[in-house]
């Protein structure tokens, strides 16, 4: 079997934009491409590696760059790393960008904050609408949207298919999907 080519799918989007939704989709297309694909989630990674971080921007800038800086390494070493993270700062999202060199791939998960309240996934939306949450990102914190990210999905207009379907159109064009002629190595190594 060739080798692997490593990158990272860096989702970005507000609370309830389907990060997560969109990760677990895509990690399960990939690996019936027969690709090693880990999850890096922002829930999961606040629970076991950022327990000390708030979300002030210093504690979300930390929260993103060990995000990265995990992504990065597994990346290397062959892994389609997909992060689900709200991200929600441009510059720190660029540093990330910079960490990987190529290899990586900003995926704008869009949806209206009215869209986002409107699923209310978790129930956080409306805590934070009656002033419950602080800095609450889209509500009372701020949320930079990309600029020129890869790929952008707009999940309030698109079913799940079709979302993914974008991705995977990305990564199959730009040559990440297996079975294409890939370079190999290079995540990273800047
Ligand atoms: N103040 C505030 N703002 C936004 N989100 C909040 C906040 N407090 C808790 N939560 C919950 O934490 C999840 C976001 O964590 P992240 O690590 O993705 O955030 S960040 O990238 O560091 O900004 C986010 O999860 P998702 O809904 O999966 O995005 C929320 O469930
Ligand atoms: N095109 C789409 N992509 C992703 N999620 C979608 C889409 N359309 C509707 N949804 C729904 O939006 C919600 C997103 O929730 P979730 O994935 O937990 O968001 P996040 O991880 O960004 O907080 C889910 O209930 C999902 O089914």
């Amino acid at each position: 079997m060739s080798e692997r080519r490593g990158y990272t799918v860096w989702l970005t989007g507000l609370s309830g934009s389907g990060k997560s939704t969109l990760a677990q989709a895509l990690q399960q297309a990939l690996i019936q491409r027969g690709q090693p694909v880990e999850i890096l989630d922002g829930d999961e990674v606040r629970e076991y590696l950022s327990t000390d971080l708030g979300f002030d921007r210093a504690g979300r800038d930390a929260n993103i760059k060990r995000i990265g800086y995990v992504a990065r390494l597994l990346a290397r070493h062959g892994v389609a790393v997909i992060t689900a993270a709200i991200s929600p700062y441009r510059e720190t999202r660029e540093t990330v960008r910079e960490l990987h060199g190529n290899n990586f791939i900003e995926v704008y998960v869009q949806a209206s904050v009215e869209a986002c309240a409107k699923r209310d996934v978790k129930g956080l939306y409306q805590r934070a609408l009656r002033g419950e949450i602080p800095q609450f990102t889209g509500v009372s914190d701020p949320y930079e949207a990309p600029l020129q990210p890869e790929v952008t999905v707009v999940t309030e207009r698109e079913t799940v298919a079709q979302s993914l379907a974008k991705i995977l159109a990305y990564l199959e064009q730009a040559g990440y999907l297996p079975g294409r002629d890939v370079s190999l190595g290079t995540a990273g190594n800047g």
